[in-house]
């Protein structure tokens, strides 16, 4: 929760598409929640791929010398999920234009996707390619943290979002044990019904189940500190 030391923070309010995709979304996909994992991984993986693209024509993008790969931190005592990318990070205008707005075109496209398709399973499938699967974090938070540095930015910035909410706030990330060298830290805040999501050998096997073709390392916070989660089959002629 934001404490009186946060810096200032700005509230927006959402495009009007964009609460009613929220809404859509959590409804569509009230029976296939677990979804929400693979969604915000592939953002993560998106932002990896966005870095290692541009870094090929910018290469001061990646001064920060930190490894790509994808980190899930679990909280089973107070039900939170952090999953932190070293992509490329978003601005505070990003973090406005990615978050609080959506195309028209996107929106109305994915409502008529939507209706067109058959089966929960496509729903769930269909906010994957139409780029929204940020919004099914709200199926499993009440409130989500997006903490984030881009290499353009001199600052770090923090988006707000709570569940059922037509507003969210941004504020500068000030503290200093929050601070990211570059790329995004998702913070979720899970409901009171859905703090299962929050044991590491669950969020294991939704790694498992449904991101193992992600082309950057996934690492699992155990007590012990980051182990490897995803395998990487070995050679046999290695074994
Ligand atoms: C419709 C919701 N909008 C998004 O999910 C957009 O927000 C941005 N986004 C979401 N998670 C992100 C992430 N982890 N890193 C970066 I860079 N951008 C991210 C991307 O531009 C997505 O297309």
């Amino acid at each position: 929760a934001s404490d009186a030391s946060d810096s200032p923070s700005e509230k927006f309010e959402y495009q009007a598409e964009v609460s009613r995709l929220m809404d859509l979304i959590v409804n569509s996909l009230y029976s296939n929640k677990e979804v929400f994992l693979r969604e915000l991984i592939s953002n993560a993986s998106d932002a990896l791929d966005k870095l290692r693209f541009l870094g090929v024509t910018e290469p001061e993008l990646l001064k920060d010398a930190v490894d790509l790969d994808i980190r899930i931190q679990t909280d089973k005592e107070n039900g939170i999920i952090t999953i932190t990318d070293s992509g490329i990070g978003m601005t505070r205008q990003e973090l406005v234009d990615c978050l609080g707005t959506i195309a028209q075109s996107g929106t109305a496209k994915f409502l008529k996707a939507l209706k067109d398709s058959k089966d929960a399973g496509a729903d769930s499938n269909l906010i994957g390619q139409f780029g929204v699967g940020f919004y099914s974090a709200f199926l499993v938070s009440e409130r989500v943290e997006v903490s984030t540095k881009s290499p353009k930015s001199d600052k770090q910035y923090v988006w707000v979002g709570e569940a059922n909410s037509s507003t969210y706030t941004i504020r500068e990330e000030t503290d200093p044990a929050k601070q990211l060298p570059r790329g995004t830290r998702l913070t979720l805040y899970l409901k009171r019904d859905d703090k299962g999501y929050a044991h590491p050998e669950r969020v294991e096997k939704l790694v498992k189940n449904y991101s193992q073709f992600v082309s950057f390392p996934i690492y699992t916070w155990q007590e012990k500190g980051f182990t490897k989660e995803v395998e990487v089959d070995e050679d046999p002629a290695e074994a």
